[in-house]
């Protein structure tokens, strides 16, 4: 079913819980957003904030001790948490595809590139002749910018950029209407990075498909990304275009995140400390959102548990 007004990806109080000797760890505590049609949507946070438990549930990839307890997840509007297992296999790669954290140490070692993208095309299409397969991935492979020749090799024949671009190749081999890519470039060195991040805006581009970019790089997030979305111990804290968050940031987090950022003249960056993050055990409510220019919306009840310690130092 597909609905071209609606947004690709509606997300409605997302709930993911672990389970631990200790208790249950809220990871995701009630995360609501959406993501139009050829958007991308950056997914902002410190390590531990959730973001990847959160990319996992709506992928419904959440495995145990981490379980989905409550929420909706609409893509193209059907409740991905509603469906059985064949119908959901059939949406991912299709529908939507996953990069996944660390994703080039993911490829089958023993398998040549082509082996590897055959794996995926026809689990979905049906058993296709070598020829046609090897056809299809010279054209992804051209659409990220590797040589033909990277199909015949095998993934340690190749550097970590390139192999992290055969994953994002992978990723739109089935032209899927929603991409989830965890920090796709954070294993490779900055100019590495840049130059992948581009090329998965690109291929983004032509297949117009949607974006999740998760990261905690907020300088890259601001060259990537249409909206950003900061998560905070489990909570969406601050939502808003781009350039309005880096103009106007709201929550005292997102100004920390802001203020992290190392600039040119001063080398070292602020290091940002939040204390008194809340247990994450402890049931908590998920903070109320208030829009304070179109588009722009602060969490406005949690304000008051965030304080920073540390300064430059
Ligand atoms: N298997 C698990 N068992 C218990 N708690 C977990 C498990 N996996 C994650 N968590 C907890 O859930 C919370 C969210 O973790 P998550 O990995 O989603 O954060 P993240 O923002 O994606 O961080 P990172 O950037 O490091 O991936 C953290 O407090 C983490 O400790």
């Amino acid at each position: 079913m597909t609905s071209p007004a609606g947004p690709v990806l509606d997300v409605r109080d997302l709930r993911v819980h672990y389970r631990t000797q200790g208790g249950d760890v809220i990871a995701v505590n009630g995360v609501t957003f959406s993501v139009a049609r050829g958007e991308t949507l950056g997914l902002v946070g410190e390590s531990g904030s959730g973001k990847s438990t959160a990319a996992m549930a709506v992928l419904r990839l959440t495995s145990p001790p981490g379980r989905i307890v409550g929420g909706s997840v609409l893509l193209n509007g059907e409740d991905v948490l509603a469906l059985d297992e064949p119908s959901l296999r059939r949406k991912r790669w299709t529908e939507m595809s996953l990069i996944p954290q660390g994703s080039m140490n993911s490829l089958n070692p023993v398998a040549r590139i082509v082996e590897q993208f055959a794996d995926a095309i026809e689990t979905h299409e049906g058993k296709q002749s070598r020829a046609t397969i090897r056809s299809r991935v010279l054209e992804l492979l051209a659409l990220v910018n590797l040589p033909g020749r990277v199909a015949s090799l095998y993934p340690h024949e190749l550097s970590g950029g390139m192999k992290q671009r055969v994953c994002i190749a992978m990723s739109i081999a089935l032209s899927p209407a929603l991409i989830i890519a965890d920090e796709p470039t954070s294993a490779l060195d900055v100019v590495v990075q840049r130059a992948v991040a581009q090329t998965l805006l690109d291929v983004k581009a032509k297949l117009n498909s949607s974006m999740i970019l998760i990261g905690h790089d907020m300088a890259l997030q601001a060259q990537l990304v249409d909206r950003i979305a900061v998560m905070y111990a489990g909570n969406i804290v601050e939502i808003a275009p781009v350039r309005e968050l880096f103009r106007n940031p709201r929550h005292e987090y997102t100004r920390h995140l802001i203020a992290s950022i190392p600039s040119i003249k001063e080398r070292k960056p602020l290091v940002v400390n939040v204390v008194r993050t809340p247990d994450l055990r402890t049931p908590r409510p998920s903070p109320e959102m208030e829009e304070v220019s179109p588009g722009h919306f602060v969490a406005v009840s949690d304000e008051d548990r965030i304080e920073e310690v540390a300064r430059r130092g």
